[in-house]
């Protein structure tokens, strides 16, 4: 049973566990969520950036609420502002207008509460072990001594499935394993809120599908909340429980969709293209279906590569066409 000072629970996923088997979350944050406030607020968020020539507005009054435990999408095309709203969110960069708060405080700067895994394989300081990197930032950070630290690296190393890789440095892992080894470090830090920029993109296709399949997994048993930047539809439709769509550049929020019902279960099914389709239209506002092949062969996991499936239709009992959304990780 659930201690009685903790959070209402965020639904469990269709197929996943009934209750998470752990939760971190903190007493503030657990306050928070009982007084019914949402974990996070970004209110007409506009951020601009400046250079000697120009001001490039990357997003324009952007405004969403994400409540703990969501696993919450940020989803648009190249350039949209996606990974500028992450990063404003973690803390790196300022709004030029509006305003971000977690539990109800403006953030004004990073901090531990707010952790990002970037897509580069590159982020772990390699001339630490993978162990060393895991502890590293909790360290750092001062949010717990060496014991728990040392405690906390091997617990969430082995939930990664890397517990026999600890003491390798990055340069001897694959691209999947640093991802997990950045996941590990990420979820060690406890965060208030996971943020995570295309962390799947740079791999090949059945590693991200993979990889996505084990972060909902240790979704179901942290119930961590998620903030996930991806440029491709099904990737939003699999990983979220909302999806935030955003207009091309510069980025603002065209609408707010709830895919709670989806998961890797539902790929390929009618709902999952029919709510896929309707995502396409949301995208490129007033095409309600992709009616051209795009020029150039799309990037797999883009919206483009998404749209070029979708035109292609589904496969045929005659083996025509590809079903859409099944090859494009
Ligand atoms: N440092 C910068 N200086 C000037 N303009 C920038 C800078 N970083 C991003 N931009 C511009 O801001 C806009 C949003 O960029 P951002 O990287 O946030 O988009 P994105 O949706 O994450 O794109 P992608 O999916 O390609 O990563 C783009 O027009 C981009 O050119």
């Amino acid at each position: 049973m659930a201690p009685l000072d903790s959070p209402p629970l965020p639904p469990a996923r269709p197929g996943g566990p009934a209750g998470p088997t752990r939760a971190y979350a903190s007493t503030r944050t657990r306050r928070h969520a009982r007084a019914g406030g949402p974990l996070l607020q970004v209110d007409g968020v506009s951020i601009d950036y400046r250079t000697h020539e120009r001001v490039v507005r990357a997003t324009h009054r952007v405004s969403f609420d994400v409540h703990a435990g969501d696993r919450f999408v940020l989803l648009g095309a190249s350039g949209c502002g996606k990974s500028t709203l992450l990063k404003a969110v973690a803390g790196f960069i300022a709004p030029s207008e509006g305003e971000i708060r977690l539990q109800g405080r403006t953030v004004t700067q990073p901090g531990p509460d707010r952790v990002v895994v970037f897509q580069e394989f590159d982020q772990l300081p390699p001339w630490k072990t993978v162990r060393e990197n895991v502890a590293f930032p909790l360290l750092a950070s001062r949010t717990c001594g060496r014991a728990e630290a040392a405690e906390r690296a091997a617990l969430y190393l082995e939930k990664v499935g890397l517990s026999r890789f600890a003491d390798v440095h990055p340069h001897q892992l694959s691209g999947g394993m640093k991802q997990r080894v950045a996941i590990a470090r990420a979820l060690a830090m406890q965060p208030q809120v996971l943020l995570m920029d295309e962390p799947f993109a740079a791999l090949d296709a059945l590693t991200r599908r993979r990889m996505q399949e084990e972060l909902l997994g240790l979704w179901d048993e942290f119930r961590f909340t998620l903030i996930f930047v991806t440029h491709s539809i099904e990737e939003a439709l699999v990983v979220g429980n909302r999806i935030a769509i955003l207009s091309p550049h510069p980025g603002r929020l065209r609408a707010e969709i709830n895919s709670h019902a989806f998961g890797l279960h539902s790929l390929g099914g009618s709902a999952f293209q029919a709510t896929a389709r309707r995502i396409y239209g949301l995208l490129f506002e007033g095409q309600d279906t992709p009616s051209t092949e795009p020029a150039a062969t799309p990037v797999p996991g883009s919206v483009e590569a998404d749209a070029a499936a979708l035109a292609r239709g589904p496969r045929t009992a005659a083996g025509h066409g590809a079903l859409p959304f099944r090859i494009s990780v």
